[in-house]
């Protein structure tokens, strides 16, 4: 059973870590609010047992009820029991009214407070027991999305994951392309208070200038020319429910600024209308960028970052998760059989070996194409090596016909990159786009030029 004890002063700490490490709990000590949190964000608890009152002198026991909300949002099943002053009943009444589940008076009884963390201890197992049987049933409809993540690399991930999804918590997901990141944010709606809600996904970074306000907070009729019906945006649709913003690094900083203000203010106004709307919605956004490094360069507003990651999730490459390569492609083979009516598919052992070695630059929708091919390739339903197509980084092939569109367009443009020794300007010019188009293209392919 691991317990988080949070006090300020160190012989209670000790006195508490004495007690319960005699009674097969193990401990881990926290001496602040901050620490309360990192603790918990990193940690795996069984139950929190908090005192209310962090500096010596102040008995009114706001610091400890202010951290009760995050804790609560941080993970919703994690029982909290607090510790108040003797005789300070209102303190313990507000306390369990912000999500505390029971509460102790110092100086405290051994066997009561033991209890009581026992009690807890098993209430909260129950809960997340619960909270699996109903993630599983619900799965089992079809409501949940599946995630294949059985690999020791995913299981932090995943337990972040089973630990947020509860919660209203913004979420920003990383990691490069294919890694999953719509998935999870698919799932961490499937898992939420918000899951009867809708989900609506928005490509936030591949907006044009004049689409995204209209996209995502709509207009009114006669807003601009085009604008002949009322139209509700995706802020507004995902009402009640979770707006899911992908490749947000590329946004251009006006457009930033524009989701900043409703991020703070709850509240928007349709393109062409003075009338304020409240929206409440959940935002989880995605990118495959490292978003610190635009916030130094200063193409990525920090206050809009902090805004968007109260908790960051990054979702490792397929090579650093090679154990889930198997799993990954039994799942795509059985659903893509299904989808293409193919009977007794299957894989010879062959083809997994192939699988297991390939380095996979374009991650699990690599994988996911990989098996999708063969399947319709494979003569019988049985997939063999020679029947998966996996292209060496090294010998891409250099014919369109070959290439998928979107492996056809990163080639393009590295190719007049290349030609034009790396100037955007002259390659953009090249490939009748805007610069700003091209430089967000390059972002989206990892490409570099020279200015
Ligand atoms: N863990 C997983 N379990 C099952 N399917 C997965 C998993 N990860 C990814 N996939 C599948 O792989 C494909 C790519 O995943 P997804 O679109 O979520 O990646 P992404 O990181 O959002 O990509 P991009 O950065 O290009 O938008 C999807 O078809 C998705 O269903």
């Amino acid at each position: 059973m691991k317990i988080l004890l949070a006090d300020d002063q160190p012989d209670v700490l000790e006195a508490l870590r004495l007690l319960v490490k005699a009674e097969g709990f193990s401990p881990t000590l926290a001496r602040s609010p901050a620490a309360v949190l990192a603790a918990v964000e990193g940690g795996d608890f069984d139950v929190v047992l908090l005192d209310l009152n962090y500096t010596r002198d102040t008995t009114s026991g706001r610091e400890g009820l202010s951290l009760l909300p995050k804790l609560r949002e941080l993970d919703a099943t994690l029982p909290v029991v607090v510790m108040t002053a003797w005789g300070s009943v209102e303190g313990a009444v507000e306390a369990m009214r912000k999500g505390a589940r029971d509460y102790v008076q110092k100086p405290w009884d051994n066997a009561r407070l033991l209890a009581t963390l026992r009690s807890q201890v098993e209430l909260g197992r129950a809960l997340r027991r619960m909270r699996r049987l109903e993630r599983e049933n619900a799965a089992l409809r079809g409501e949940v999305p599946p995630l294949v993540a059985g690999s020791r690399a995913m299981a932090p991930v995943m337990r972040l994951i089973e630990r947020i999804g509860p919660s209203d918590a913004n979420v920003l997901l990383t990691g490069e392309h294919g890694t999953g990141k719509e998935v999870v944010a698919c799932y961490l709606h499937a898992i939420s208070r918000r899951a009867s809600g809708p989900f609506v996904p928005v490509n936030a970074g591949g907006l044009a200038e004049g689409v995204f306000e209209s996209e995502l907070f709509g207009h009114v009729k006669g807003a601009f020319t085009d604008a002949r019906e009322d139209r509700i945006g995706c802020f507004e649709l995902a009402d009640a429910g979770t707006l899911f913003l992908d490749e947000i690094a590329n946004m251009p900083l006006a457009q930033q600024a524009k989701l900043l203000r409703v991020l703070q203010t709850g509240e928007l106004s349709p393109v062409g209308s003075s009338k304020v709307r409240k929206v409440n919605a959940r935002v989880l956004s995605a990118t495959n960028v490292d978003v610190g490094a635009e916030v130094h360069a200063g193409r990525f507003r920090e206050d809009l970052l902090y805004r968007l990651n109260t908790v960051e999730i990054h979702l490792p490459p397929l090579r650093e998760r090679r154990e889930d390569i198997p799993a990954l492609a039994g799942h795509f083979l059985v659903s893509h059989a299904k989808r293409y009516r193919i009977e007794n598919a299957s894989f010879d052992p062959s083809a997994i070996e192939a699988l297991l070695a390939h380095p996979f630059p374009g991650n699990v929708r690599e994988l996911e194409h990989a098996v999708e091919r063969a399947l319709l390739l494979a003569p019988s339903g049985l997939i063999r090596a020679e029947d998966i197509m996996l292209r060496r980084p090294s010998q891409a092939p250099n014919r369109l016909e070959e290439m998928t569109l979107e492996e056809a367009e990163g080639h393009l443009i590295a190719r007049a990159l290349a030609r034009t020794g790396g100037n955007v300007s002259d390659a953009a010019r090249a490939l009748g786009l805007s610069r700003s188009a091209l430089y967000r293209r390059m972002q989206h392919f990892g490409l570099k030029g020279s200015g």
